[in-house]
Formats: structure tokens, C-alpha cells, sequence
């Protein structure tokens, strides 16, 4: 693997944890909670994780929901992926939802309920024009290609 991108992290609550990757060659490093949260189904909240970043121009981070959290208990994010702007220095705050339709859920402060994925991102410089270039695709979406006809 190439070397890490070095991204400067302040913990801003007492007893938080900086992102961690579970395994080499994760994609995403899990963040915590800082209290504990009680969703009745369907409730969502905005929580700290207690991790504060300064990611490079160039980048950008990505709050990705947990899949085995959403497997086994229906967590969510409202906004997934929730976008970590480079220039953003506040808390990493994460809307929780949850998405069980009758099981309230208790997490609990160091629980690991997200991960922040960080990848290269570049910013356009959006052009108007009249006509746009051609394509395969031309102005074909919302299931053109035959979504509806699988089982
Ligand atoms: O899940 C998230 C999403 C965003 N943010 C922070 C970092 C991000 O840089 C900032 C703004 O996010 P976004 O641009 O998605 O929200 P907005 O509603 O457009 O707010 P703003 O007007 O501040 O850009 O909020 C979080 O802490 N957690
Ligand atoms: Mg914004």
C-alpha cells in the first residue's frame, strides 16, 4: 500500500478516540460515540464524535454508515455519506437514524457506529454551454436500461 496521507486530528471530548482502521487496508476508520443514545424506531439524532480534522485540499472525507450495525439493528446515517469538507475543522457529527421499524436501539458512549472513509476529490469548474457533448447514454436515467424486469 502507499504511504498514509497524514491527516491532524484534535480530540475535543474526554475519553474520545481518534478514527481507527479495524484491519490493515480498510477503507474506512471507525468513529465513537462520546454519549450514549437511545433511538426509538425511526428517531434519528445528531451526536459528536469527538474527533476534529484537517483534511488536505485534495480530499475529502466520507461518514459511511456500518454494515453490520445496519444489518443487525437497521443503523443508519440520514444524510450517508455525510460529507467531510477539507476546510472543516468543527466535530465530526454524525445524524444517526433508526431504521428498525419496532426495536428501540441503546448505544453507548465508545460504541463505534460510523466510519470516515477519506478519498482524493477534485473540484469542477462547471462551464455553461448550450449544447452538451454527446453520449452512449444520451438523456437516458431512472431505470433506462431496464431496471424492473429483474426479479
Ligand atoms: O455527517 C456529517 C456531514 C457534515 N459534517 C460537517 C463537515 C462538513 O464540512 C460540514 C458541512 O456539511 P455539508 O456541506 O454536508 O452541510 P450543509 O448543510 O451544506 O452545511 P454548510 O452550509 O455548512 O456547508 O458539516 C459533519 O460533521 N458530519
Ligand atoms: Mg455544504
Amino acid at each position: 500500500m502507499s504511504d498514509p496521507l497524514e491527516v491532524p486530528v484534535r480530540l475535543t471530548a474526554a475519553g474520545a478516540a481518534p478514527p481507527r482502521y479495524a484491519l490493515p487496508g480498510d477503507a474506512g476508520a471507525d468513529l465513537t460515540l462520546t454519549e450514549d443514545v437511545r433511538l426509538a424506531p425511526f428517531e434519528r439524532a445528531l451526536v459528536g464524535t469527538g474527533v476534529a480534522v484537517a483534511i488536505p485540499e485534495g480530499y475529502a472525507g466520507f461518514v459511511h454508515p456500518r454494515s453490520g450495525l445496519a444489518a443487525r439493528h437497521g443503523l443508519s446515517l440520514v444524510n450517508a455519506p455525510g460529507t467531510i469538507d477539507a476546510g472543516y475543522r468543527g466535530e465530526i457529527k454524525v445524524n444517526l437514524v433508526n431504521l428498525d421499524p419496532t426495536t428501540p436501539l441503546t448505544l453507548r458512549r465508545g460504541d463505534r457506529v460510523a466510519q470516515l472513509v477519506v478519498q482524493p476529490v477534485v473540484q469542477a469548474r462547471f462551464v455553461p454551454v448550450d449544447e452538451l457533448p454527446g453520449s452512449v447514454r444520451g438523456e437516458g436515467g431512472h431505470g433506462s436500461t431496464g431496471a424492473g424486469q429483474e426479479a
